[in-house]
């Protein structure tokens, strides 16, 4: 029998919070929460090793869709180069008159009056008052990225320094690998156009060049992003326990940042006790190339998890190019870790230079940014010119195809009422397919597996296949309302559905 962590009698209720605490009595759980459990109640904890530096562990067994930390952030703010925003609620800016409203003191744009006070503007408003700063940021029609938002985070980090020293204390254990950026040329800008900033026109006191680069880095290396569409929100937060998240191209958490920037971690999968607690610092649907170098410039390390280092990626070939030679198999890496090595065929002596795969996967990556994924006809054409070299899993097809599963049933020429019968059976197989696919790369809880499963669905409801589907289809519809996707747009994709 468990014993009361307040008194030491047999207990049998258990803290629902970590699961790991009992109790006698409500009085006395009151009692521990108020003296001491606040802190710990916690379902995980930090170790460290010389590789990943600190990481997350589960202290025990966590069930997918446990929410594993909720948290505000340190620091929330813009993005090194950033579209205008409001610098109080950090919504993108709309003109008033041809131009943004001003603030009234310090003359950073701001969405108005209302957001002067804003508890995350009002301290570094006083700063520029001091210092008679004046913006130089105007409304121009081609709304271009402003390279002087770079200044508000690294100043909001050492405005802590006085009011919450021991925060800023928390923020400087982080790490910046400044010196694997400090030779970059984003870092020699810093150095001149920031560090000069605040040492030489702010005159902020007792900080040194060094300080002011490792502040920088320690942003690039540990921020989440903090996009809210309904909002118009794009910006960037510190949450200091989620930054403390390994890394994995196949993780076992997703995060989401509510209204309030409050940060909810949770579970896809199961995660037993010991195990790591994992996210991913990139997207799925990108070639192992592509995400490893992503990486390498962005948090400095190099990518060994499971995916990167299997050729198959998990028997999808989700990087690969068929082998025009056979016509049979596919070219796969003979070194993943190595970008230049060698690719060989799965089917003949065919091999081909790292490079020039690199090459043919380029051309393809320039021809997908240039795809309106909002055109049915563009993606079947796009999928239909590259059935020769890509194969099912690679994550171009993934990618055109997982847009058509969304674009048939709900664009405009292509509504449900408007399909025809092989329209339907093509979205039913490219849905059905994708679901296999999806859940290879987000195992688990996915919001793009939900999506598919929630179209799918909806074709066996348009086509009478199946009676339970409109049971299914709430039911994925309930899980998929607390996502970031929104309630209204997916509102809006029930009611096209003949239920
Ligand atoms: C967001 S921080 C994570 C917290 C950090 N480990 C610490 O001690 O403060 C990201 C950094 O952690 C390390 N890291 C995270 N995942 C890793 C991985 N899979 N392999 C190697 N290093 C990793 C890298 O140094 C990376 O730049």
């Amino acid at each position: 029998m468990e014993k009361c962590a307040v008194c030491g009698v047999d207990a049998k209720q258990k803290c629902a919070g970590c699961n790991l605490i009992f109790y006698c009595s409500r009085e006395h759980q009151v009692i521990d929460w108020k003296k001491a459990h606040k802190k710990s109640c916690k379902c995980f904890e930090f170790e460290s090793n010389d590789i990943l530096g600190r990481y997350m562990i589960a202290k025990r067994d966590i069930k997918p869709g446990e929410i594993i930390l909720k948290e505000k952030p340190m620091i929330i703010g813009p993005k090194t180069i950033s579209h205008p925003i409001c610098l109080g609620c950090h919504k993108s800016l709309i003109p008033i008159e041809n131009d943004y409203y001003k603030c009234s003191k310090c003359t950073w744009p701001l969405c108005g009056k209302s957001c002067e006070n804003s508890e995350y503007h009002k301290d570094e408003c006083k700063l520029y008052c001091e210092k008679n700063f004046k913006s130089s940021i105007k409304f121009c029609e081609s709304a271009k990225a402003e390279s002087s938002y770079c200044v508000i985070m690294p100043i909001r980090a050492l405005l802590l320094k006085k009011s919450k020293p021991k925060v800023y204390e928390e923020f400087s254990k982080l790490v910046s690998h400044l010196e694997q950026r400090i030779s970059t040329k984003l870092y020699e800008a810093l150095r001149i156009n920031l560090a000069q900033f605040i040492t030489n026109f702010i005159q902020f006191p007792n900080v040194t060049e060094k300080e002011i680069l490792n502040i920088a880095g320690r942003f690039d290396t540990n921020c989440f992003e903090v996009i809210l569409p309904s909002k118009k929100i794009k910006a960037r937060g510190i949450y200091l326990e989620t930054a403390m998240m390994a890394h994995e191209c196949v993780p076992n958490t997703k995060h989401f940042v509510d209204e309030n920037f409050e940060m909810r971690v949770f579970a896809t999968i199961p995660i037993a006790k010991g195990q790591k607690i994992l996210t991913s610092y990139t997207h799925p649907l990108k070639t192992t190339i592509e995400r490893r170098l992503g990486i390498k410039q962005a948090k400095c390390f190099d990518c060994i998890c499971t995916r990167c280092i299997d050729p198959t990626e998990m028997s999808t070939f989700a990087s690969s190019i068929k082998c025009t030679a056979c016509n049979n198999g596919v070219l796969t890496s003979i070194d993943p870790l190595e970008n230049l090595s060698d690719w060989k065929c799965t089917n003949c002596s065919q091999k081909m230079p790292g490079m020039k795969v690199f090459q043919v996967l380029n051309e393809i990556k320039i021809k997908m940014e240039n795809l309106n994924k909002k055109s049915v006809q563009d993606c079947e054409k796009f999928l239909n010119d590259h059935e020769h070299i890509l194969p099912n899993g690679s994550v171009f097809v993934v990618d055109v195809k997982y847009a058509l599963c969304l674009l048939y049933g709900n664009v405009d020429g292509f509504l449900f009422k408007d399909l025809s019968q092989v329209q339907i059976e093509r979205k039913m197989k490219l849905c059905e397919e994708m679901i296999k696919l999806l859940s290879i790369f987000e195992p688990g809880i996915s919001n793009s597996v939900l999506n598919t499963q929630f179209e799918l669905e909806a074709c066996k409801i348009v086509l009478k296949r199946n009676d339970s589907s409109k049971e299914k289809l709430l039911k994925v519809y309930n899980q998929l309302i607390t996502s970031s996707e929104g309630k209204s747009l997916l509102e809006t994709r029930l009611k096209r559905i003949p239920i």
